[in-house]
């Protein structure tokens, strides 16, 4: 097996969709395993991926840990194998961590998104020399690098990285939820409200990638004595901006208390 996938929950169900749709690895090559075998099973079913047990492990070449930070050290103790490289999307828990507890070097630490399962992760990757002679480091590249863009992080900004960027659907998810409730408060159909949400921030995101500053966006939409500098105002006084930036600078330090949780 070229890879297993070990916590099969909503990021590994994610990179699984992601990778199958993309072919980067076949399917069939592909094992998961999971405290819910019920649920592997289904899963493998459905995607052509095999259920796999603990005594398959040996046969992989290489692993990626999805698990909660919290699981981590009482699965390490099984889960360390000679010859094999691992990868892991855990918040917070750093290379010398991976490293002391897998008791190999071969471990590349990585930060996607759930934006896998469309292939728009954001995946910052880092990983010691040993991973990078092993070749541990390009297959990471080239595996996030099809469920979206891979972006090589020093890893003392991973924790803001994910506190950003892993985090941000979730942020992104409560503007729109936000936004669909004024419209709802203003009278319009749910359905219709939660529809223009998603659409607007898709069409934004696009906007925005397009143009050198989101000032200039938000420029151009406010008409002097308008609709939307009323709504800024509004904003502004409520400390959206500044509750975002909160957001991030909270799950940042959260990243690194887990990461000294399992140290
Ligand atoms: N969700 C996200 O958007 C992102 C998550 N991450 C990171 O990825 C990791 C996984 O997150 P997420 O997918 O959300 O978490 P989930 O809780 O959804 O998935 C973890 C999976 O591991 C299973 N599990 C628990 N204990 C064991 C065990 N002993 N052996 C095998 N499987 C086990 C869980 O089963 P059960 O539920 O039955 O306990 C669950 O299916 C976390 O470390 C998180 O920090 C990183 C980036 C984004
Ligand atoms: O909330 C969490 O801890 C994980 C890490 C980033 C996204 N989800």
């Amino acid at each position: 097996m070229k890879l297993v996938i070990v916590g099969v929950g909503k990021l590994g169900l994610a990179l699984l969709e992601g990778v199958t749709a993309r072919g980067v690895i076949p399917a069939a090559q592909i094992g998961l395993l999971d405290a819910n075998a019920a649920r592997v099973e289904d899963i493998a079913a459905r995607t052509g991926a095999r259920a796999v047990t603990r005594a398959h492990l040996g046969d992989a070449e290489r692993i990626l840990v999805a698990l909660q930070p919290r699981v981590f050290p009482e699965v390490s103790e099984w889960l360390a194998r000679e010859n094999i490289g691992y990868i892991s999307t855990m918040a917070g828990v750093s290379v010398a961590t991976l490293v002391r507890r897998l008791g190999t070097q071969r471990v590349v630490r990585v930060m996607p998104n759930l934006a896998a399962t469309i292939g728009r992760s954001q995946t910052a990757i880092t990983g010691p020399r040993e991973a990078q002679d092993a070749g541990d480091l390009a297959f990471a590249r080239d595996l996030f690098g099809a469920v979206g863009d891979a972006y090589e992080l020093p890893e003392h900004l991973f924790n803001a990285f994910t506190g950003m960027s892993a985090s941000g659907p979730a942020y992104v998810a409560v503007v729109a939820e936000a936004l669909a409730d004024g419209g709802v408060r203003m009278g319009l159909p749910r359905p219709l409200a939660n529809e223009l949400a998603a659409k607007l921030l898709v069409s934004t995101g696009e906007l925005l990638q397009r143009r050198a500053h989101p000032g200039l966006l938000k420029d151009e939409v406010a008409s002097p004595g308008g609709t939307t500098i009323a709504g800024l105002e509004a904003l502004e006084a409520a400390g959206v901006r500044g509750g975002l930036m909160k957001a991030v600078i909270a799950a940042t330090r959260r990243g690194t208390e887990l990461g000294h949780d399992q140290e």
